[in-house]
């Protein structure tokens, strides 16, 4: 279940703007992984690249084992169904009643008969918990609504990769911390390749196995949520801190001489903040590609910040996993990652 994703020096120009060069790394299959950046650091034009609707200029992108810039048109055709994607407003067609929006795929794509199509758009929408609101016109329902309707079709052909473009965008606080665990559920569930791209961090912190940031049109770094969250790269701790002492500047990135003067005035972006515990699963299980909390520190010898992985309870989950995994009884479908 869930499809390797492995870019290779991908570069990605519009006429003489580069967007983003020699952009590599690998997405495990069926594990979650969030893209940061700052504002038009061409976030958006990754995942229509990896989804095959924008052509890089030089590159590869494996898609499991085809080759999305080689591929013929059919054999793009095909690989385009392996992905669902939610976009950041939903993109629903606003005269259909969200049944028909979700059925739309189906109709489109699939040979199904009508029985069979209301029974999987009635299972997904059940999976977004959005039964009952089957007859409703996106324009009557709440931002929260439209992304669930959003991500419910974005489920409907069964996709092995699903991406999301700022799924917390329009939505409040406490909205986005349901649709987090939603995501951590249907990954749980579903086991497809996650990949998140977000400026919530909070979103970016809890809820992925890996993190990449976008900067001066390269990825500075990609690698376990608890190597970036650990990080002393002066961008992903201003990222991280939301500060504006650092590397990123209003629209673009600061000059040598602006970064000088904020040293000079002995600014910094900031210490980092405690590694907060990985969002579980809702029912209680482990995702089978979960990663056990400090795993990755204590392989590289990283001392994390003081006050990581301590729950709301003061929990300390590094403590606390050997014990919860094994309350669980049978080690979930895939094992738990060590
Ligand atoms: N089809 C296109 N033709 C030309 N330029 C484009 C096209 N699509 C995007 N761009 C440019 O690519 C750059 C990156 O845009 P993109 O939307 O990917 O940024 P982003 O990181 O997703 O930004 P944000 O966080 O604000 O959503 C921008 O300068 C944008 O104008």
């Amino acid at each position: 279940m869930g499809v390797e994703i492995r870019v290779e020096g991908l570069t990605k120009r519009f006429g003489r703007q580069t967007i983003w060069e020699d952009v590599s790394l690998t997405l495990p299959a069926g594990e979650i992984s969030v893209l940061l950046g700052p504002s038009g650091t061409g976030k958006s034009v990754f995942l229509k690249t990896l989804v095959g609707l924008l052509k890089p200029d030089r590159g590869n992108a494996w898609i499991g084992d085809r080759n999305l810039p080689q591929l013929p048109e059919d054999l793009l055709y095909e690989t385009r169904k392996l992905f669902g994607v939610l976009f950041q407003d939903g993109a629903l067609f606003g005269s259909m009643n969200l049944f028909d929006n979700i059925a739309f795929p189906l109709r489109e794509h699939t040979k199904k008969n009508e029985t069979e199509i209301k029974r999987i758009v009635l299972e997904k929408m059940e999976m977004v918990g959005l039964i009952g609101a089957e007859g409703k016109l996106p324009g009557e329902i709440s931002g929260g609504m439209r992304k669930r309707a959003g991500l419910a079709r974005a489920l409907v052909l069964d996709p092995e990769i699903i991406l999301f473009d700022e799924p917390d965008s329009g939505l409040d606080p406490v909205r986005t911390a349901y649709l987090n665990q939603l995501i951590v559920d249907l990954n749980a569930q579903i086991g497809a390749t996650f990949l998140i791209v977000t400026h919530d961090i909070n979103t970016a912190r809890t809820v992925p196995d890996n993190i990449g940031l976008l900067f001066r049109r390269e990825l500075v770094m990609f690698g376990q949520r608890e190597m970036l969250l650990s990080s002393e790269e002066p961008v992903v701790r201003q990222f991280l801190n939301a500060r504006r002492v650092g590397p990123i500047g209003m629209s673009e990135e600061k000059d040598v001489s602006e970064l000088e003067a904020e040293a000079a005035a002995g600014n910094d972006p900031g210490k980092l903040p405690p590694i907060p515990p990985q969002l579980m699963p809702s029912d209680g299980r482990v995702r089978p590609t979960q990663h056990a909390p400090g795993a990755w520190l204590r392989a590289h010898g990283v001392t994390p910040p003081p006050g990581s992985f301590i729950d709301d309870l003061g929990r300390n989950w590094i403590d606390e996993w050997p014990r919860y995994v094994a309350s669980m009884g049978a080690a979930p479908a895939g094992g738990v990652r060590k």
